[in-house]
Protein backbone atom coordinates (compact mmCIF):
# COMPACT_ATOMS: atom_id res chain seq x y z
CA UNK A 1 0.00 0.00 0.00
CA UNK A 2 1.21 3.53 -0.77
CA UNK A 3 2.64 5.27 2.25
CA UNK A 4 1.26 8.68 3.20
CA UNK A 5 3.98 11.08 4.29
CA UNK A 6 3.91 14.72 5.42
CA UNK A 7 6.91 16.98 4.84
CA UNK A 8 7.51 20.20 6.78
CA UNK A 9 10.55 22.43 7.17
CA UNK A 10 11.11 25.66 9.03
CA UNK A 11 12.62 28.41 6.89
CA UNK A 12 16.18 27.80 8.11
CA UNK A 13 15.86 24.14 7.14
CA UNK A 14 14.20 24.43 3.72
CA UNK A 15 17.47 24.00 1.78
CA UNK A 16 18.11 20.82 3.79
CA UNK A 17 14.60 19.59 2.96
CA UNK A 18 15.05 20.22 -0.77
CA UNK A 19 18.38 18.38 -0.69
CA UNK A 20 16.78 15.48 1.22
CA UNK A 21 13.88 15.27 -1.23
CA UNK A 22 16.26 15.21 -4.22
CA UNK A 23 18.38 12.52 -2.56
CA UNK A 24 15.30 10.34 -1.94
CA UNK A 25 13.30 11.26 -5.01
CA UNK A 26 12.59 7.71 -6.19
CA UNK A 27 11.03 6.42 -2.97
CA UNK A 28 9.19 9.71 -2.33
CA UNK A 29 7.68 9.56 -5.82
CA UNK A 30 5.97 6.31 -4.77
CA UNK A 31 4.27 7.94 -1.76
CA UNK A 32 1.30 10.24 -1.25
CA UNK A 33 2.92 13.46 -0.08
CA UNK A 34 1.41 16.27 1.96
CA UNK A 35 3.27 19.40 3.05
CA UNK A 36 2.84 22.76 4.68
CA UNK A 37 2.35 25.47 2.07
CA UNK A 38 5.77 26.99 1.54
CA UNK A 39 7.65 23.73 2.01
CA UNK A 40 5.26 22.14 -0.49
CA UNK A 41 6.04 24.82 -3.06
CA UNK A 42 9.74 23.98 -2.88
CA UNK A 43 9.01 20.25 -3.12
CA UNK A 44 6.89 20.81 -6.23
CA UNK A 45 9.87 22.48 -7.86
CA UNK A 46 11.72 19.16 -7.66
CA UNK A 47 8.98 17.61 -9.82
CA UNK A 48 7.11 15.68 -7.11
CA UNK A 49 3.35 15.92 -6.64
CA UNK A 50 2.38 17.19 -3.21
CA UNK A 51 -0.88 18.09 -1.50
CA UNK A 52 -0.18 21.55 -0.08
CA UNK A 53 -1.81 22.65 3.16
CA UNK A 54 -1.75 26.17 4.61
CA UNK A 55 1.57 27.72 5.44
CA UNK A 56 2.80 26.59 8.87
CA UNK A 57 2.25 29.89 10.69
CA UNK A 58 -1.25 30.13 9.15
CA UNK A 59 -2.32 26.70 10.46
CA UNK A 60 -0.55 24.18 8.21
CA UNK A 61 1.04 22.33 11.12
CA UNK A 62 -2.38 22.15 12.79
CA UNK A 63 -3.91 20.72 9.59
CA UNK A 64 -1.21 18.05 9.47
CA UNK A 65 -1.78 17.31 13.16
CA UNK A 66 -5.48 16.81 12.41
CA UNK A 67 -4.65 14.40 9.57
CA UNK A 68 -2.37 12.50 11.97
CA UNK A 69 -5.10 12.26 14.61
CA UNK A 70 -7.52 10.97 11.95
CA UNK A 71 -5.15 8.18 10.90
CA UNK A 72 -4.45 9.71 7.49
CA UNK A 73 -0.63 9.73 7.70
CA UNK A 74 1.98 6.98 8.07
CA UNK A 75 4.84 9.31 8.92
CA UNK A 76 6.03 12.90 9.16
CA UNK A 77 9.36 14.46 8.30
CA UNK A 78 9.64 17.83 10.02
CA UNK A 79 13.00 19.56 9.82
CA UNK A 80 12.72 22.00 12.70
CA UNK A 81 15.14 24.89 13.09
CA UNK A 82 16.34 24.67 16.69
CA UNK A 83 18.00 28.09 16.38
CA UNK A 84 14.95 30.01 15.19
CA UNK A 85 11.96 31.55 16.97
CA UNK A 86 8.55 30.62 15.59
CA UNK A 87 5.29 32.45 16.33
CA UNK A 88 3.34 29.22 15.88
CA UNK A 89 5.42 27.16 18.33
CA UNK A 90 2.23 25.99 20.14
CA UNK A 91 1.08 24.35 16.87
CA UNK A 92 4.46 22.66 16.48
CA UNK A 93 4.23 21.28 20.02
CA UNK A 94 0.69 20.09 19.33
CA UNK A 95 1.85 18.23 16.22
CA UNK A 96 4.60 16.50 18.19
CA UNK A 97 2.11 15.54 20.89
CA UNK A 98 -0.45 14.19 18.42
CA UNK A 99 2.26 12.03 16.83
CA UNK A 100 2.90 10.48 20.24
CA UNK A 101 -0.83 10.05 20.90
CA UNK A 102 -1.36 8.37 17.52
CA UNK A 103 1.99 6.51 17.50
CA UNK A 104 2.98 7.99 14.14
CA UNK A 105 6.73 8.28 13.45
CA UNK A 106 8.05 11.83 13.15
CA UNK A 107 11.62 12.59 12.08
CA UNK A 108 13.04 15.99 12.97
CA UNK A 109 16.40 15.66 11.22
CA UNK A 110 17.70 14.03 8.02
CA UNK A 111 19.38 11.10 9.79
CA UNK A 112 16.11 9.99 11.38
CA UNK A 113 14.15 10.76 8.24
CA UNK A 114 16.40 8.38 6.30
CA UNK A 115 15.72 5.65 8.86
CA UNK A 116 11.98 6.14 8.44
CA UNK A 117 12.22 5.87 4.64
CA UNK A 118 14.43 2.78 4.96
CA UNK A 119 11.83 1.35 7.34
CA UNK A 120 9.06 1.95 4.81
CA UNK A 121 11.12 0.16 2.16
CA UNK A 122 11.45 -2.85 4.44
CA UNK A 123 7.70 -3.34 5.01
O1 LIG B 1 6.37 26.83 9.66
C1 LIG B 1 6.46 25.70 9.27
C2 LIG B 1 6.45 24.60 10.21
O2 LIG B 1 6.19 24.97 11.52
C3 LIG B 1 6.55 25.39 7.85
O3 LIG B 1 5.56 26.07 7.13
P1 LIG B 1 5.83 26.46 5.63
O4 LIG B 1 6.19 25.23 4.89
O5 LIG B 1 4.53 27.03 5.12
O6 LIG B 1 6.94 27.47 5.67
Amino acid sequence: MRKRLALIAHDGKKPEMVAFVKDHYDILSQMDLTATGTTGGYIEQTGLDVDKKLSGPKGGDAQIAAMTAEGKLDGIIFFRDPLGKHPHEPDVQMLMRICDVANVPIATNPATAKLILDGFKAI
